[in-house]
């Protein structure tokens, strides 16, 4: 699309706090095999929900399913459905590109465009959206502020994102992903490669941000999962079944009263 025929975004304002996704009886398969059994778990605007379990229990997967990443896949199928405030993700009413604007993805790796400016990185998905925002100077430190990165970039807006830390490089990511208005930001371990320094500042990050977003983060880090999250979804795959949900709930009750012996196993890091 040129920016002839992109819409100038009036409405510059972050919207109000996130939508509610809810996933309901989700099953996934990779051709033959089925990785995920019969999924339900709301994850409410305002909160942080962490996915935890052990490795190949389908959290990944899981997620990807939320913003209809997993048909990028081929053979990947899915069954149940997904809803962002009440309206089908797989349906005919929200068109894939909206899908995909309301609800951001943050990856393991941090991944800016290393050549591109700062202030370019962070408006760089607008062009996929067709929406171009009324002030970008003031989208741009708007969104860097609210990544909790404003003041370490504020003097370098031009130069090449590749010079930033990994750390900010991820903040970065985030500031990206918020320019395009999301409700829902999906994060796939976003500090498994970070020093604890940087993943303290983008749990700082997010917790700022779960005002604004709905937040859904896989982590394999318990202590991360308490500092961050206000509800969690246990997932585990036992001897080559689909990965279920064995036990969700407010985080301190998962943590502190597990209901079921297998999660009061992970969480204490009896397995996994
Ligand atoms: N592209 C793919 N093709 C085939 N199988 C896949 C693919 N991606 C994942 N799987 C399989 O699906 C299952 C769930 O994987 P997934 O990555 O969702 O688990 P996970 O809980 O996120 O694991 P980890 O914590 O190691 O990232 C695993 O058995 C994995 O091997």
């Amino acid at each position: 699309m040129t920016a002839d025929t992109q819409v100038t975004d009036t409405t510059d304002a972050p919207g109000p706090a996130g939508g509610t996704l809810d996933a309901v009886g989700v099953s996934a398969w990779f051709g033959q095999r089925k990785v995920l059994e019969q999924v339900d778990i709301v994850m409410n605007s305002g909160e942080v929900t962490a996915l935890i379990g052990p490795s190949g229990c389908g959290k990944s997967t899981f997620l990807r399913i939320l913003n209809r990443m997993h048909e990028l896949v081929p053979a990947a199928t899915l069954a149940g459905s997904v809803l962002l405030d009440g309206e089908d993700v797989y349906g005919t009413a929200l068109a894939l590109t909206e899908v995909r604007r309301r609800i951001g993805m943050v990856f393991q790796k941090p991944n800016p465009f290393p050549a591109m400016s700062i202030a370019d990185n962070v408006t760089a998905g607008l062009k996929l959206t067709g929406r171009r925002p009324a002030d970008r100077e003031a989208l741009v430190e708007e969104c860097l502020r609210r990544a909790s990165l404003w003041d370490e970039v504020r003097g370098r807006l031009t130069a090449p994102a590749g010079g930033l830390s990994g750390g900010q490089q991820q903040r970065l990511c985030i500031a990206r992903s918020l320019a395009v208005r999301p409700d829902v930001l999906l994060m796939d371990e976003p500090c498994s490669a970070l020093d604890p320094t940087s993943t303290r500042r983008v749990e700082e990050t997010i917790g700022e941000l779960k005002e604004q977003v709905t937040i859904v983060i896989v982590t394999h880090n318990m202590q991360q999962a308490q500092r961050v999250s206000q509800r969690c979804a246990f997932f585990l795959a036992e001897e080559d079944s689909p990965g279920r949900v064995v036990e969700q709930g407010p985080t301190e009750q998962v943590f502190q009263h597990p209901e079921d012996p297998r999660t009061a196993d992970y969480v204490n890091g009896r397995f996994g």
